[in-house]
């Protein structure tokens, strides 16, 4: 998939969407003149100019120069591969803002330190914890007090899924979508199955979250019931190491979100309670790995990594993006198996995500046919939303 041509959905992140995230950010904190030039010329840069490396001694210039090089460097920003290039584009992002190092030659700002380390997405991320839909999350759990196991591990997987809504990259340039629509794929009776069986099977899970805020809410309630009711024995929930894609998690945001968790009152607060307890007794861990920010699909994973994967009785991937990695960021047939495009992955592997980029596997030729004939953007509108498995 690439992003040059005109009227595709790859085009309009570079044209619309990028344009109004620098804007935003700009208007989000009070960067000084140096790093204000820094992100318009990034932005013309991407528009009209060509891929440079980074120079040797900047952060992250060893993966870049070295693993996810893919020769793309010298090739036009939308010439190459869109997944690449906009991995790219959100290093060069936190170089231009001053959260990462672009080395010594890389102009007036660069030696200025005062910068680093701070998350230019911050102000979008934190200000979504304190509305009012967190609120209705939060209570919605004392409505499942009572109900069996399945029911409630039904329940928090959907509000995981449809937590995927709340991509704020996504939303600055798409409406919100009203209202949950039945999925379009949904294997929710296969993953409930093998929820069943990890404690057989070792019950390690792996949560390879997407979103901050409004996502990584349902996920960390989902993931204390699944500590809760033995579903999962021991958790890793893996965030991004850097600020990526907006509004994607890291460490301090899954700190952020536990605390206004356990600062809810009734069932959240009590669930909030449990998994700061389960960190600081290891059955919950956070994990970041250099990977979850590489601009390839987890078929080139590094080994450590695969050997984590590997050792989980199964791993979840949350969101768009990571769906794209996962299966692949090609132009698929939609009818295409999901076990057929993630065979490679060395465990039992579920995806839920919203629908927001070209790419779709594993739907049924009926729900095309649908999907088709109703005339609208359903592959990249962010209104459906899927739920794979493969053991
Ligand atoms: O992974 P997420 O948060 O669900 O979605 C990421 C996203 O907003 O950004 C990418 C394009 O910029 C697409 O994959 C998708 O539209």
């Amino acid at each position: 998939m690439v992003s040059s041509e005109p009227g595709t959905f790859a085009y309009d992140v570079w044209h619309k969407r990028h344009p109004a995230l620098f804007q935003r950010l700009k208007e989000a904190l009070p960067y000084g003149p140096a790093r204000r030039d820094a992100l318009d010329a990034l932005l013309e840069e991407t528009l009209s100019g060509t891929l440079t490396p980074l120079p040797s001694d900047a952060d992250e210039a060893s993966l870049w120069n070295g693993p996810w090089d893919r020769g793309h460097y010298g090739k036009g920003w939308t010439e190459a591969p869109f997944l690449w290039a906009e991995s790219y584009f959100y290093r060069r992002l936190r170089g231009a803002t001053g959260y990462a190092y672009d080395g010594a030659g890389s102009g007036g700002t660069a030696g200025d330190r005062a910068w680093r380390g701070v998350d230019p997405f911050a102000p979008f991320k934190e200000a979504e914890l304190v509305g009012s839909a967190v609120e209705g999350q939060l209570a919605a759990l004392d409505t499942l007090e009572e109900a069996l196991v399945d029911e409630r591990t039904d329940a928090l997987l959907l509000g995981a899924l449809w937590g995927n809504r709340a991509d704020l990259g996504f939303l600055i340039t798409a409406a919100e979508s009203e209202g949950d629509r039945p999925l379009v794929a949904d294997d929710r009776d296969a993953l409930r199955a093998l929820l069943r069986t990890t404690e057989e099977r070792g019950g390690h899970v792996v949560l390879v979250a997407d979103n901050a805020g409004r996502e990584l809410i349902p996920d960390l309630l989902l993931a204390a019931h699944l500590l809760d009711s033995g579903r999962a024995s021991t958790l890793a929930l893996h965030v991004k190491p850097h600020p990526y894609y907006v509004s994607d998690a890291v460490t301090s945001d899954v700190l952020a979100a536990l605390r206004r968790i356990a600062a809810a009152p009734g069932a959240a607060g009590r669930a909030g309670h449990r998994l700061w307890a389960a960190l600081e007794e290891g059955r919950l861990e956070i994990r970041t790995a250099a990977f979850s920010c590489a601009p390839l699909t987890y078929d080139a994973m590094p080994e450590a990594l695969r050997a984590e994967f590997a050792s989980a009785a199964l791993t979840v991937f949350k969101g768009d993006l990571n769906y794209r990695r996962l299966v692949g960021d090609r132009h698929w047939a939609p009818t295409t198996p999901f076990a057929d495009v993630t065979a490679y992955f060395p465990g039992p592997v579920a995806a839920l995500r919203t629908l927001k980029s070209d790419v779709a596997v594993g739907l049924d030729a009926a729900t095309v046919t649908a999907l088709d004939g109703s005339g609208e953007a359903w592959r990249t509108n962010g209104a459906h939303a899927l739920i794979h498995v493969r053991d």
